[in-house]
């Protein structure tokens, strides 16, 4: 059975519309059981996005940002700083040209392959994010930038270098706190470039 012929009556509101959009929909859901359930649920729409973990095979290092996140912020991260791969919001556009403008504008590379490695909902039960996640190889030579982000919208991203140890190290001992960073660490330590290095962990 598809998921469509256990859902009816799909309605609509939305309760706030501002920087993104959350709505209020209402539903019967058809349980295992056989009864039909009405159910309310929100759902924060604030479109998908991409992610991209940059490496270096010959220096053995990855790119990171490190930025200011209100949310992270209100809850429980004294400074609010958070470290994360180069990501960005889809405005629509395909996902490797969105992709290609946001490590340009963040990071200042200019890369000439990405390579999708994967696709998550972020946080399901509430928002109705899909990141797609991609990895790709950056080296100096490939510097046409400055980075840090566009200033006119508030962005003010520190870019990081990190050894391939230091990846293994900050996995070992928790320290990396944003989850597309987490995935995207973990599977190059499983399946990429990384993977000699998962030795070490
Ligand atoms: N004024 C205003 N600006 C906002 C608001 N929310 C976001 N912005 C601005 O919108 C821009 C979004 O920057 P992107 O680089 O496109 O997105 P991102 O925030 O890095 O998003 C990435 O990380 C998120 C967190 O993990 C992911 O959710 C997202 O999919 C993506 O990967 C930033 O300049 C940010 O400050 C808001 O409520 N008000
Ligand atoms: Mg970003």
């Amino acid at each position: 059975m598809s998921i469509t012929d256990r859902v009816r009556n799909l309605r609509r509101e939305t309760l706030s519309a501002a920087w993104y959009t959350l709505y209020r929909y209402t539903f019967e859901y058809l349980r295992a059981d056989g009864r039909w359930d009405r159910q309310q649920r929100e759902a924060y729409d604030r479109g998908n996005g991409v992610a991209v973990l940059l490496f270096d095979p010959v220096r053995e290092t990855v790119l990171l940002t490190r930025q200011f996140r209100l949310p992270t912020y209100i809850n429980q991260n004294p400074d609010g700083m958070l470290t994360e791969v180069c990501a960005g919001m889809l405005d629509g556009e395909d996902p490797e040209e969105c992709l290609r403008r946001e490590i340009l504008e963040e990071t200042g590379y200019t890369v000439p392959h990405v390579e999708k490695v994967g696709e998550v909902y972020t946080s399901p039960g509430a928002v109705t994010e899909r990141l797609f996640l991609y990895q790709a190889l950056y080296r100096p030579e490939m510097k046409t930038g400055e980075g840090g982000g566009k200033p006119e919208e508030s962005e003010d991203i520190e870019v990081l270098e990190w050894p391939y140890a230091a990846v293994a190290d900050a996995l070992r001992h928790g320290e990396v706190r944003d989850a597309k960073t987490l995935i995207l660490l973990q599977h190059a330590l499983l399946f990429g470039p990384l993977a000699r290095h998962s030795l070490t962990l």
